[in-house]
């Protein structure tokens, strides 16, 4: 089951590193023609020591019907490497468009997790909630997102707290009936760049994993997560993507080479963070 099988790898491989695959055609080095041989050379040189990478759609829509087969070529390549893939979608709208959304992607075998926005309610999500069940997948909803005007609608005080609150306490509330294991399969999503909110989010949803993106390019580091988590590291999933896919332009190897050593280097930033963390 999917949430164990997430945890499982994560475990082995002693990692909640995510890598990002949100390329853009002008991230490819001089002598890589295509984004999928781009995207299958940094999959090639992280699948043994990351359980999973999150496909940015917006990237591949950007440039059409040749865009879109280049994101599903990347989540099967990312597959048969062995990997979870989370589609960054972002989606939600009325139950019966929701319906259509869930089954364009819970219903793929190359998907295992998509990213879905809160704003609509509850009847917007139960379709994914309910697929989730029936091909065995996961979600992450918004709950604290990492942009510099988040606050402008997740802060607001309603009912006495901040919205972001009150999201994170009905997230978890739909997602204990969702439960696969010791996590749910609905999980939230939570910037790292506002550790304070990130605390109070992890004390609120306990049994959902958080993904937490904005490490990395949006400055977001790791000891803000460790902080924010008291040194906790089970339940996460941390992403970066423009800091692995650009490191080739700050170093002078090739890109495979220079992805490879971001994601070890990142990957002992967090564990010597969430040590010194450690209650
Ligand atoms: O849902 C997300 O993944 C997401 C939520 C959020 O609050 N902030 C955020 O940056 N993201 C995504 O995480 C990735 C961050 O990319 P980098 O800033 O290049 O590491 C992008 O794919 C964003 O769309």
């Amino acid at each position: 089951m999917i949430m164990q099988k997430l945890q499982e790898s994560i475990g082995k491989l002693n990692n909640p590193f995510v890598v990002g695959l949100d390329t853009k055609i002008d991230y490819l080095p001089h002598g890589v023609s295509s984004v999928v041989e781009f995207n299958s050379g940094i999959i090639d040189s992280i699948y043994d020591v990351v359980a999973a990478v999150k496909i940015q759609i917006a990237m591949y829509e950007e440039r059409g019907v040749e865009g879109i087969e280049e994101f599903y070529r990347t989540a099967e390549y990312a597959k048969g490497r062995g990997l979870m893939v989370i589609a960054d979608v972002k989606r939600a709208d009325i139950g019966d468009t929701a319906v259509s959304y869930s089954k364009a992607y819970l219903s793929r075998d190359c998907i295992d997790f998509i990213t879905l926005n809160p704003y609509l309610g509850y009847d917007s999500l139960a379709p994914f909630f309910e697929d989730s069940e029936r091909y065995d997948k996961g979600v992450f909803i918004l709950v604290k997102t990492s942009n510099k005007s988040s606050g402008d609608i997740q802060n607001l005080i309603v009912e006495g707290r901040p919205l972001y609150e009150v999201v994170a306490d009905k997230v978890a509330g739909w997602g204990a009936v969702h439960m696969d294991g010791g996590y749910s399969r609905i999980g939230g999503v939570a910037g790292a760049t506002y550790p304070d909110e990130l605390k109070r989010i992890r004390g609120i949803m306990r049994y959902n994993y958080l993904l937490i993106p904005g490490y990395g390019a949006q400055g977001g580091t790791a000891e803000d997560i460790a902080r924010a988590l008291d040194g906790d590291i089970n339940g996460i999933l941390i992403n970066s993507s423009r800091k692995v896919l650009l490191a080739y332009r700050k170093s002078n190897k090739d890109y495979r080479e220079a992805a490879r050593n971001k994601v070890l280097r990142m990957k002992e930033e967090l564990r010597d963070a969430f040590n010194d963390r450690v209650q």
